[in-house]
């Protein structure tokens, strides 16, 4: 084992990224750089106790107000218990309900990872449509060069933010595995090197079940979708041919063969 890293105590946060990254050199990708969030338990408590709930019936528009909570409770600096007694304190009908909904598919995914282990990270049910992956990621998609405006911010969010809106992550999911034939594996590799909530419960078993190898049919969306829930933030102003401008009939022969 190697010696521990002392850090001056009087270091400034300029020159941490710099510090951190040559003695955690092996471990990450990319150019050394503090999170947007600060980490730690001190931090999670903070962005609890300021977690109001106000809103989160919008939980599905891009604009609409989540908690954020996910990197602490990836990590462990917040509990899914405490994070839901916090909840039924706060918040009221509606908006608590989902709220608890979204927490009690956190803790089902933990459980079905401490019971099925290392399968998660493989096919837990056939696809439920004749499907033939690719395992590879595609470069343009990696490097959000795609020339769909849509499908590149949601790239760029992940690898310049370390942070996704559930939607955008099943856009990009339903994206990549069904118009790009990609394996979901790639993908979800792909969240877990730039997610600072990537994870294995939540993120394998999520793309599992947009790929339908843990849900009875595939996720998908079309263009109406994203324009809804993203506030028309890409498609009004989007020149490029898109993928997804048809009907979800039109959309299931072409993606899928057959009705799933
Ligand atoms: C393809 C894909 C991959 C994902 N990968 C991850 C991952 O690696 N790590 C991760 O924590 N979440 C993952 N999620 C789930 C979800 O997108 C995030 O938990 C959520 O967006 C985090 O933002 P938030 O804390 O503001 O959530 P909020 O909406 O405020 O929800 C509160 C908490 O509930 C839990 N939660 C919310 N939505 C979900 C969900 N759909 N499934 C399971 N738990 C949920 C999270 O712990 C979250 O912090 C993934 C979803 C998809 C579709």
């Amino acid at each position: 084992m190697s010696d521990p890293v002392r850090l001056p105590p009087d270091l400034p946060d300029d020159r941490l990224p710099r510090v951190l990254g040559e003695a955690l050199a092996g471990l990450y990708t990319g150019e050394p750089r503090l999170p947007a969030r600060a980490g730690g338990r001190t931090a999670g408590l903070a962005a609890l106790q300021a977690w109001t709930g106000q809103g989160y019936a919008g939980r599905n528009f891009l604009g609409g107000n989540v908690s954020r909570l996910s990197m602490y409770l990836r990590h462990g600096m917040l509990g899914l218990r405490e994070v839901a007694a916090h909840a039924r304190a706060v918040m009221r009908g509606r908006e608590r309900d989902e709220f608890l909904r979204q927490l009690t598919w956190a803790e089902f995914y933990r459980l079905v990872l401490r019971q099925e282990g290392a399968r998660v990270l493989g096919n837990l049910e056939d696809p439920k449509y004749p499907a033939r992956w690719v395992g590879t990621l595609p470069d343009d998609v990696r490097e959000a060069r795609t020339g769909l405006p849509c499908a590149d911010a949601w790239v760029t969010h992940l690898v310049r933010d370390g942070w996704m809106h559930n939607h955008e992550r099943l856009w990009f999911a339903a994206y990549l595995v069904h118009w790009r034939g990609v394996d979901w594996r790639a993908g979800y590799a792909l969240f877990r090197e730039h997610l600072l909530d990537g994870d294995i419960a939540n993120n394998a078993l999520s793309w599992q079940w947009v790929a339908s190898t843990f849900s009875n049919k595939p996720y998908f969306m079309n263009q109406e979708n994203i324009d809804r829930y993203s506030g028309g933030r890409w498609c009004r102003t989007c020149r490029a041919e898109c993928p997804f401008r048809a009907s979800y009939g039109e959309l299931e022969t072409q993606l899928f063969g057959t009705q799933p």
